[in-house]
């Protein structure tokens, strides 16, 4: 009988904390150095608690590396002006380095218009269509990559998993998510699949997959019968599931079935500590660079 090797867990909450440790000597030279501290600016609209938390977790964050947090919090009926008032306030603050719009915004607001409105060298988050173009073209660098892709490939990098020449699936190819990693994957030499919610035989496409991203938002979609032995699954959904037994009365699970996939796979990211926590990670790495480039500080 084989026996199975057993899969590998990629702990972003210790690589993201080992990161954090690295920023916060970072910020103290610099700090030394040329008495500048990092200031990150965030911008939450309404009183969505998922969000609420989001926002709560990033300053804890930035006060745990030592970068100055501002915060916005625009009640849900503000206007879009409003919103692109304290953009604009944030963009001429010579004391604040990253701009983050929380998303999603209400309803009501044209995200756009909004996320076009913050200053391409302050956003921190990557999604000015600037960046993304920078991002997409060959010999082309943006000012800063999305930070969740960016965490996803963090991880590979850290776990000495190879990128080049592997087949890739990404599913999903939201802006935020799935098409910037697609994009990172490739500038990293993979050969790179997109699998959306269009996609037929998306299962035998996955099956192909030597490094999988997924940030669809289904729970448990991939199952470990659509993993190719030896894989490495980055999963970047976060999807509520209802846990009576859990004390807030659901527990959250990533799009990939985790007991199957950790069967299979050569290496997996849990939901949660696994990408959740370096898209914070990679936050304020952003922050930081913006800092230093402001200050031709390296
Ligand atoms: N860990 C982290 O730091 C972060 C986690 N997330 C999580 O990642 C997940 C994705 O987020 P986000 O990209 O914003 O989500 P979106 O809803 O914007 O995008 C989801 C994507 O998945 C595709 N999709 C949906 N259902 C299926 C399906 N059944 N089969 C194949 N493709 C499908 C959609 O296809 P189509 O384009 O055709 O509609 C779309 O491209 C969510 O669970 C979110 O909570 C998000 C951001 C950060
Ligand atoms: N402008 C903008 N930028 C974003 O980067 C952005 C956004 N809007 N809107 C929402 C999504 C979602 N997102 C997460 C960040 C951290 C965790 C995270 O740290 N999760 C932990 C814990 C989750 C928990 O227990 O609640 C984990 O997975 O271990 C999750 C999700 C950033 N997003």
């Amino acid at each position: 009988m084989a026996i199975e090797s057993p899969a590998k867990v990629i702990d972003g909450k210790s690589v993201a904390k080992q990161i954090r440790e690295e920023i916060a000597v970072e910020i103290s030279r610099m700090k030394d150095a040329i008495g500048v501290v990092p200031g990150l600016a965030v911008i939450l609209v309404g009183d969505r608690k998922d969000s609420a938390t989001y926002v709560r977790n990033k300053k804890k964050a930035c006060e745990s590396v030592g970068i100055n947090s501002y915060e916005m919090h625009l009640p849900d009926n503000s206007t879009e002006e409003e919103v692109l008032h304290s953009i604009t306030r944030f963009n001429e603050d010579p004391s604040v380095h990253g701009i983050l719009v929380q998303l999603p915004l209400p309803s009501h607001m044209n995200e756009e218009k909004i996320l076009n409105a913050v200053g391409i060298e302050k956003d921190v988050d990557g999604f000015h269509p600037l960046n993304i173009g920078r991002l997409a073209m060959r010999g082309r660098d943006p000012l800063f990559v999305p930070c969740t892709p960016k965490g996803c490939i963090e991880l590979l990098h850290r776990y000495g998993i190879q990128i080049k020449g592997k087949k890739a699936v990404v599913l999903g190819r939201s802006n935020i998510v799935g098409m910037p990693a697609a994009l990172l994957l490739q500038r990293e030499d993979a050969t790179v699949t997109i699998v959306h919610s269009r996609t037929k035989n998306a299962e035998d496409i996955i099956k192909q997959a030597d490094i999988i991203i997924s940030a669809v938002g289904q729970a448990h979609m991939v199952r470990g019968s659509w993993i190719k032995p030896g894989a490495v699954i980055i999963d970047v959904g976060i999807n509520p599931v209802e846990d009576p037994n859990s004390p807030r009365g659901y527990r959250l699970v990533g799009d990939v079935c985790y007991e199957e996939a950790i069967k299979v796979a050569s290496a997996v990211t849990p939901v949660p500590g696994g990408v959740g926590p370096m898209t914070i990670a990679m936050l304020l790495s952003n922050t930081l660079s913006s800092a230093k480039r402001v200050y031709n500080f390296h």
